[in-house]
């Protein structure tokens, strides 16, 4: 388990990435664009919005089960970016970069963005927005939901 826990609101994701959409913005134009599905869905949904960019293509991994790290495994292959020339990859963040190495042996040419990036992954992706340690688990808001807290005079 992670020693730490870093908390993403609705407002929180939505604002850094259109952050990453207007460093996208400068190294455009555009193909159109490959969400890594789930995590990447909702960023890309974003990030398209931003550029205007009406083609989405998916592609499917699952590399983690909760917070373990498995194998990664391709549920579904993006079926029309090519080698990826032109095309641009959403995720949400880069962890270890098992995910992100596994997409971009599928897409060599594309240009890779996360909107988190932890140290281990970082070399893997071109374009991040927020850098977070290797010891956090990001906690995004489809993951959560607000609940009541003991007041503090309570707790231990
Ligand atoms: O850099 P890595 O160590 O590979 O970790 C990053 C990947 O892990 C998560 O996906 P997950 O496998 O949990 O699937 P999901 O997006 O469907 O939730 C996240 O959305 C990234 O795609
Ligand atoms: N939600 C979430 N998924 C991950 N997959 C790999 N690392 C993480 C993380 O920090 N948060
Ligand atoms: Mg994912």
């Amino acid at each position: 388990m992670a020693q730490h826990y870093f908390t993403v609101t609705w407002d929180q994701l939505h604002r850094d990435a259109k952050a990453l959409s207007w460093r996208l913005h400068a190294l455009g134009p555009w193909v159109g664009v490959v969400a890594i599905t789930r995590g990447g869905l909702i960023p890309a949904a974003i990030i398209a919005r931003e550029l205007e960019c009406r083609l989405i293509e998916t592609v499917s991994v699952v590399t983690y089960d909760d917070e373990n790290l498995g194998q990664p495994q391709v549920v579904k292959p993006p079926a029309a970016a090519g080698d990826g020339e032109g095309w641009l990859i959403v995720d949400d963040l880069v962890d270890t970069g098992t995910t992100a190495k596994l997409v971009r042996s599928l897409l060599p040419k594309a240009h890779f963005a996360t909107v988190y990036a932890k140290a281990a992954g970082k070399p893997l992706v071109d374009t991040f927005i927020t850098e977070v340690s290797q010891d956090t688990w990001i906690l995004f808001p489809w993951d959560t939901e607000p609940q009541f807290v003991a007041p503090v005079a309570r707790q231990g």
